[in-house]
């Protein structure tokens, strides 16, 4: 039996081909995964075999987001030790690449520690029918790089990543440097490289400064001395949801809630009830749909994207999702997985 969502009643009629059972437009349109009762066991089975195929990863290909020498391709090495990382330029490329099989697994950013959260792959997330197979985090240290011929004091305008921006703004504040928007802090490193801009720097990896051979001018630069990017780890099929120490799992889930007063309120102190801590939940505004009841006058609609301890392994989960059958309108169950650090 699939995990259905019952009513898909999300304060507004079912019209233009929004038909009952399914998510709105835009998100993951396939049956959502049988992961609970009877069929939970099935997916555990299934799930086992396909983690113990790959103890090593050695050839498991991985997507991420960048070029050579992004944090992202340092995470991968780290979580799947022997992987061949694939760089694709941009997340939805990713996600598009592990949908059609052309990577094994991918590994994205959800949030850093000074940044927050990244929200482009919270957004393309609900879109994919993909799962969450573990959680990485990656200590950050951010380097200023510059071409060899570049003196420090001639340093006006530094290019990253947006999150890598933030993560050094007051640095760069207190430098005078002119923040510029690239791709991804590997990126903006070749840029640098290439263009040989004398009056400009990089912040990226010290990996990025070796790969395209690029002078470390600063170390450590980032506003907060612990920084930290927490990776999800992304795979086509369900793993194994733990069942060994429950408390240092996690377990993801995309919901709406149905229209009226309270109601993610209530679902969340009902969860409460059962022990079911929340951890994380990040709303994002339903762009199809945001419009949902002209007389209430309330005018957005939300997806919320919520990350809560334990794993649905836990007897606990089976009357949760009798609370998200009850409360919510859609639910997508993304996965139960282990925390690791590096
Ligand atoms: O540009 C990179 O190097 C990335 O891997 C992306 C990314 C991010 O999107 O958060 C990853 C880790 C760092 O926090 C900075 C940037």
């Amino acid at each position: 039996m699939p995990v259905v969502s019952g009513s898909p009643s999300l304060g507004h009629p079912p019209a233009d081909g929004h038909a009952q059972g399914q998510p709105p437009r835009g998100w993951d349109q396939r049956p959502r995964v049988c992961i609970l009762g009877r069929d939970r066991r099935l997916v555990v089975a299934r799930g086992t075999a396909a983690l113990a195929a790959r103890e090593t990863f050695q050839g498991v290909r991985v997507g991420f987001q960048g070029k050579p020498g992004a944090y992202s391709e340092i995470a991968c090495e780290k979580a799947f030790p022997g992987c061949v990382p694939a760089p694709y330029r941009v997340f939805s490329d990713v996600f598009k690449a592990l949908s059609e099989g052309e990577v094994d697994q991918a590994l994205l950013p959800m949030e850093n520690s000074t940044g927050g959260s990244v929200h482009d792959v919270y957004l393309l997330l609900p879109k994919y029918g993909l799962h969450v197979v573990g959680e990485y985090s990656l200590g950050v240290e951010h380097c200023l790089l510059t071409h060899p011929s570049t003196d420090v004091s001639s340093i006006k305008r530094v290019f990253s990543h947006w999150q890598a921006l933030a993560q050094c703004a007051q640095y760069c504040e207190r430098m005078g440097y002119q923040m510029v928007e690239h791709d991804d802090t590997a990126g903006a490193a070749a840029m640098i490289s290439a263009n040989q801009h004398n009056d400009a720097a990089a912040i990226a990896s010290s990996r990025a400064a070796e790969i395209y051979e690029l002078d470390v001018k600063a170390k450590g630069i980032q506003d907060k001395e612990d920084n930290y990017t927490r990776f999800v780890g992304l795979s086509n099929a369900p793993s194994a949801p733990p069942c060994q120490d429950p408390s240092e799992c996690k377990t993801t889930i995309a919901f709406a809630c149905r229209d009226g007063a309270g109601g993610l309120q209530e679902l969340l102190s009902r969860l409460l009830a059962l022990g079911i801590n929340l951890e994380k939940i990040e709303p994002q505004a339903m762009l199809n749909e945001p419009l949902i009841d002209a007389a209430s006058g309330r005018k957005f609609n939300y997806l919320f994207v919520a990350d809560f301890k334990g794993s649905i392994a836990e007897p606990k989960f089976d009357q949760a999702f009798e609370l998200f059958e009850e409360y919510t309108g859609y639910y997508r169950v993304f996965g139960s997985y282990r925390r690791h650090a590096f």
